[in-house]
């Protein structure tokens, strides 16, 4: 896919960090905020649909109840997002309005996409806002997302969101003009790199995290998520939000921040939902033939290819196969519980009624329940 691709698009997330929708976290940048609004409903009026994921809920919150520095607790940074939170729905209804165009707020939390009924039910409600002509704007529900079910970050979010309802675009807005060599802040001499493949092994040391005190994941967090997001096809576009018309101008193609470009086709919608969830319970190590099987030949998972098993989980839930150097080769849902795997490591299936006592699959992973990384 290449940018002149892009006005192709049908469908865009576009996802607006912290630090510019607050100005820098001196409250809600009330311009800025009307200017991205118009651009999104020009692109509604055009017939393309358009998700906004917004940040800023916790530098709003901040900035309302006075506070200089991001709250250390959680509860406190709970309060603080849902007093910011009522900021950004109030600022968003009130400028889509003008346009005509209704807003609905959509909180989620990483439970919601992780279960597959809950995942279709969010799906369903995404799309058929859309179909109303409704421009969602969603964020993480941070008042009630402890650590162990949040996304943690909005680029992550917004790279699942792309997932959930195939949007071919994901628009991420943030106070750089895109992915520089280095993080531009400490790094002068760093470099805006205008396009690169999503799997391009240097990414990892380009991209820094966040220095701002008000953003979470930084440039790292946005390479994540173009990786997500190539998952079901989407490119990926890092630019700077005070650009002048800068989402339209990316759907148009224009050479503007950086394109991340995706490496694979579009998966299947089931194989989309394993490749976004974010908590694995456990690992297996694989050998080298275990590897090239699931790599080149797409076949499930045997026991005789698993050389090791670490952590524990149970039938149905998500373990990630890593090769002997610790690379993750595949993911997906396990059809025996550790106990039982580490008794058929290195088996033929055929002696698993013997060793367990019984034989449900002879997979321990069905290549139907897995997605190779
Ligand atoms: N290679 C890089 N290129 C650009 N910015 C980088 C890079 N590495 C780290 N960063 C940092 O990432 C920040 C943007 O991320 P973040 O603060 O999380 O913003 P947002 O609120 O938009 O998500 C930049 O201000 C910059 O300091
Ligand atoms: N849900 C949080 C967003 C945290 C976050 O990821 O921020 P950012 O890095 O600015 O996109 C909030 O609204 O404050």
């Amino acid at each position: 896919m290449s940018r002149s691709d892009f006005a192709k698009t049908k469908r865009v997330v576009v996802k607006i960090g912290s630090s510019l929708l607050t100005a820098g976290g001196r409250g809600l940048n009330k311009e800025a905020i009307a200017a991205w609004v118009a651009q999104m409903a020009s692109l509604r009026a055009r017939g393309i649909e358009v998700i906004l994921v917004s940040s800023g809920a916790v530098a709003e919150g901040m900035a309302r109840l006075g506070l200089k520095v991001r709250p250390k607790t959680l509860h406190e940074l709970q309060a603080a997002a849902s007093v910011g939170q009522m900021g950004l729905v109030r600022v968003f209804e009130n400028n889509f309005q003008q346009h005509g165009l209704h807003a609905a707020q959509v909180l989620l939390t990483h439970d919601d996409l992780s279960d597959r009924r809950r995942y279709l039910n969010a799906r369903s409600t995404l799309l058929a806002l859309l179909k109303f002509g409704v421009v969602p704007v969603i964020n993480e529900n941070d008042a009630v997302a402890t650590e162990e079910i949040r996304f943690g970050d909005n680029d992550t979010l917004g790279a699942l969101v792309a997932n959930l309802i195939e949007a071919e675009l994901l628009v991420i807005l943030t106070d750089q003009q895109g992915l520089f060599t280095a993080d531009p802040s400490i790094d002068p001499a760093a470099r805006l790199v205008s396009e690169i493949n999503v799997n391009d092994a240097s990414l990892d040391i380009m991209a820094g995290d966040s220095r701002s005190g008000l953003g979470r994941g930084g440039m790292y967090t946005k390479v994540r998520a173009a990786r997500l997001a190539s998952r079901s096809g989407a490119a990926t576009v890092i630019a700077a939000g005070v650009a002048e018309n800068v989402i339209a101008e990316i759907v148009a193609g224009k050479p503007i921040g950086t394109y991340m470009v995706p490496s694979i086709g579009p998966l299947l919608a089931r194989k989309r939902w394993l490749a976004g969830q974010l908590q694995v319970k456990g690992r297996l190590e694989l050998d080298d033939g275990a590897v090239k099987v699931l790599r080149d030949a797409g076949k499930s998972l045997l026991a005789v290819g698993v050389k090791n098993v670490i952590g524990g989980f149970q039938r149905g839930e998500l373990v990630s196969c890593v090769s002997a150097q610790g690379m993750e080769v595949a993911r997906g849902l396990i059809n025996y519980s550790a106990e039982d795997v580490r008794k058929v490591v290195g088996r033929p299936s055929s002696e698993f009624e013997c060793i367990l006592g019984y034989a449900d699959d002879e997979e321990l992973i069905h290549r139907d329940n897995m997605v190779v990384m």
